[in-house]
């Protein structure tokens, strides 16, 4: 949804010659993942996605990739360390970080048993998790 994070890679992806291969759509991701599942030809069609946004809509959002990925496609989220909280009791985390905890635990925990892909949860950063399409 945020054009000003779009425009300052731009110049590294003209550099790369890439521009061309990239179609920004300026949106909430789910309508966006919605009107693609509309067109049949976008399923198992897709090579890659990462995920960076809204947490509590991760599982939405994966609910709806999980179609759109190929077999052997990946998905990458981010933030699924939510800053260590996962890992802490809740009467540990500061005030501030605890919704986006809960609904990363609740994720994690969603991605653990999704019989459709293999996962391996990378503690970079604030935590990826790389899910391949079985
Ligand atoms: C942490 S930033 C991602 C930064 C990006 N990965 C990068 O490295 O520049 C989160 C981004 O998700 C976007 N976002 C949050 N909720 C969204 C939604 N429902 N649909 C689409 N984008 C959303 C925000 O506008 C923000 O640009």
């Amino acid at each position: 949804m945020d054009r000003d994070t779009y425009e300052m890679g731009l110049s590294v992806i003209k550099k790369a010659g890439v521009e061309h291969e990239i179609n920004f759509i300026q949106s909430p991701a789910l309508s966006v993942l919605d009107e693609l599942l509309e067109d049949h030809e976008n399923r198992g069609s897709f090579d890659f996605a990462f995920v960076d946004a809204d947490k509590d809509n991760y599982q939405k959002y994966h609910e709806r990739l999980w179609q759109l990925l190929k077999v052997c496609g990946i998905v990458v989220y981010d933030n699924t360390l939510w800053y260590g909280t996962v890992a802490m009791p809740e009467g540990s985390t500061k005030e501030e970080l605890k919704p986006n905890r809960l609904h990363t635990v609740e994720f994690n925990k969603f991605l653990a048993v999704d019989y459709h892909f293999q996962i391996s949860q990378v503690p970079l950063g604030d935590g990826v998790t790389i899910c391949r399409r079985l």
